[in-house]
C-alpha cells in the first residue's frame, strides 16, 4: 500500500469514474464508496482493479457482530487493500469484521488493511453533544473510538487531520490516521465540518488523505490531484 493520496470515486456510476480515470496514465490510490458500489455493485471493484489502482472500499460497516464478520467475509475476496467499518458498533462488532476478513482473505493474498469511522468530519462537537446524547469534547470521543479501536486489533481509524496528531500519540505512529475533509487552501467546504489543507495534513499527523471533490470537481482534475500531492508530500 503507498501514502499517495485517496482520491474519493464519488460517481453516479460506471462511465463518469473511467471519464474521470482516464485523466491518469499511472496508478493512484482510489476510493470506491456507498454511492457508486450501490449501483454498480462489486464489478466495479474488479474493473477499477484491473487498471492497477490501489482500493479502499469504504462501505462504513455498523450491524451485529455476526453481520458484519460475515459481510467481510465476502468482501475479503474481492481483494482490495482497505476496508472500513463504524467504531460506534463497538469492540465485540469490530473483532467480528476482523476476523470475518481473515476468513476470507484467499490463502497467500494478503488482507486488506482494516480501519474504523470515529466521528464523521461532517460532525461538530455540537452536533456530537446535541445529537449523539456523548457529553465530552469531540476530540474526547475521536481519541476514545481511536483507543477500542486499537483494542480490537484494528489497523487505524477514520479521522480529522485535527485529532491525527493525538491519536498518533496514544496509540502510536503504526496505527493509522485516515484523514477526509481535505481541500485546497481557500477551496469550499461543502457538508464537512472539519477540513484541513494537504499540507496541513502532512503537518498534523495525518498517514493517509482522502480527496473527494477538490480533485472530482475541478475543471482539471489532473492538475488539482498533483497540486494535492505537491502539498502532501513536500518535504
Ligand atoms: O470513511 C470515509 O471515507 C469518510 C469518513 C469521514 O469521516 N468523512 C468523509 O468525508 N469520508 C469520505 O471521504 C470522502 C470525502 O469527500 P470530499 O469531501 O468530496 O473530499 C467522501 O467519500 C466521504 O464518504
Amino acid at each position: 500500500m503507498n501514502t499517495k493520496p485517496i482520491v474519493a470515486l464519488d460517481f453516479p456510476g460506471e462511465k463518469e469514474v473511467f471519464q474521470f480515470l482516464n485523466h491518469f496514465n499511472e496508478s493512484i490510490f482510489v476510493k470506491i464508496g456507498m454511492e457508486l458500489y450501490l449501483q454498480e455493485g462489486p464489478s466495479i471493484v474488479q474493473k477499477v482493479k484491473e487498471q492497477g489502482h490501489d482500493i479502499f472500499l469504504d462501505l462504513k460497516l455498523h450491524d451485529i457482530p455476526n453481520t458484519v464478520k460475515s459481510a467481510m467475509k465476502g468482501l475479503a475476496r474481492l481483494g482490495v487493500d482497505l476496508v472500513n467499518v463504524h467504531a460506534a458498533g463497538g469492540i465485540e462488532m469490530m473483532r467480528g469484521a476482523l476476523e470475518g476478513l481473515e476468513a476470507g482473505t484467499p490463502a497467500g493474498k494478503k488482507r486488506a488493511k482494516i480501519i474504523a469511522v470515529t466521528q464523521l468530519t461532517s460532525t461538530t462537537e455540537e452536533q456530537m453533544n446535541q445529537q449523539q446524547k456523548i457529553s465530552l469534547t469531540l476530540l474526547d470521543s475521536v481519541l476514545h473510538y481511536a483507543s477500542i479501536t486499537k483494542e480490537a486489533g484494528l489497523d487505524g481509524v477514520v479521522c480529522s487531520v485535527h485529532e491525527a496528531g493525538q491519536i498518533a500519540e496514544s496509540c502510536g505512529q503504526e496505527f493509522l490516521r485516515v484523514t477526509p475533509g481535505i481541500r485546497l487552501p481557500g477551496g469550499e467546504a461543502h457538508d464537512q465540518k472539519r477540513i484541513a489543507t494537504p499540507d496541513g495534513a502532512r503537518k498534523g499527523g495525518s498517514s493517509f488523505i482522502v480527496v473527494g471533490r477538490a480533485i472530482t470537481g475541478a475543471d482539471d482534475p489532473l492538475a488539482a490531484y498533483k497540486k494535492v500531492c505537491e502539498l502532501w508530500e513536500e518535504k
